[in-house]
């Protein structure tokens, strides 16, 4: 009888990491013996100031690499060494280093369109082509602020900056999108319109990577949740075993209550 199980290998993760370290002025700044993240499947790290949360994306993106080992630390695709374009392609981020950019007076519909060239807004003596434009404009109205197109990017609230930063990683239609604490500086509105964000492209099947010190930022389709304690990872699993009371007091040091509603959770110190 032929085999009719498909011998085909899976696909490997999109990201591997093994026995990372990464050293900085003679301090293991981070420690991770194994991490995996499969395509289109989303994972929020929590925790405290200074834990190696930014290390642990840069990690991933390649701004930083970890001590040599003969077995290569981090793989993207099961590749060790792939091409920086093809990460580029499919990643996106948005964090408040990109934020803190934005201090020119540019339209937003230019500030988009230099999602494609990598720039904040087009580069010199480089203009959009109509469909450039014309996928620019489709990317805001996905977020709903088709109506800011026109206007100057100095002029917007934070939380506007912020949306109008992820339609520019729109650009490159990437399959995964890196928030780096998205909503720190953000009121609200800002708050509620950013976490909608987020949700609605992790129902568009792109993976969402969310860099946060906060549960109320885990959207409902996060399901996984990575805590990040003194340059390690302090625990990795579903969110509903690891966002509880206990381990959000043990993770932030101080008596914390975590309550959930609806699948969002919040955070309240126990005084
Ligand atoms: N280039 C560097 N040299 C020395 N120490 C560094 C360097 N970069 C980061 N660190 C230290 O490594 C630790 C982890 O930093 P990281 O930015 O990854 O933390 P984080 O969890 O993202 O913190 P936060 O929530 O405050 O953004 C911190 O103690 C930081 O001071």
């Amino acid at each position: 009888m032929p085999d009719t199980v498909s011998s085909a290998t899976p696909a490997p993760p999109l990201f591997s990491l093994r026995d990372a370290q990464v050293v900085r002025a003679g301090r293991t700044i981070l420690s991770v013996d194994r991490f995996d993240l499969a395509e289109g499947e989303h994972v929020a790290l929590l925790g405290p100031n200074g834990a190696g949360k930014s290390t642990f994306i840069q990690l991933l993106t390649r701004e930083i690499f970890p001590l040599h080992r003969d077995e290569p630390p981090v793989r993207f695709r099961g590749q060790a060494r792939p091409l920086l374009t093809d990460i580029k392609q499919a990643l996106g981020i948005v964090s408040a280093t990109m934020h803190d950019q934005v201090r020119v007076h540019l339209p937003v519909s230019d500030i988009v369109c230099g999602g494609i060239f990598g720039t904040l807004g087009l580069p010199n003596h480089v203009e959009a082509t109509p469909t450039q434009r014309a996928q620019a404009l489709d990317a805001l109205e996905r977020l709903g602020i088709a109506d800011l197109a026109d206007r100057d990017v100095m002029t917007l609230s934070t939380g506007q900056v912020r949306r109008v930063l992820v339609a520019r990683e729109l650009m490159s239609d990437p399959r995964v999108l890196i928030f780096d604490e998205p909503c720190t500086g953000l009121d609200p509105e800002g708050m509620y319109h950013v976490r909608s964000t987020m949700s609605l492209l992790a129902a568009e099947g792109r993976s969402v990577v969310l860099v946060t010190h906060y549960p109320e930022d885990i959207i409902p389709a996060i399901e996984r949740v990575l805590l990040i304690k003194d340059a390690r990872i302090f625990a990795d699993g579903p969110k509903e075993e690891l966002l509880t009371s206990d381990a959000m007091s043990e993770l932030f040091g101080v008596p914390l209550e975590v309550s959930e509603r609806n699948g969002w959770y919040a955070l309240q110190g126990r005084y």
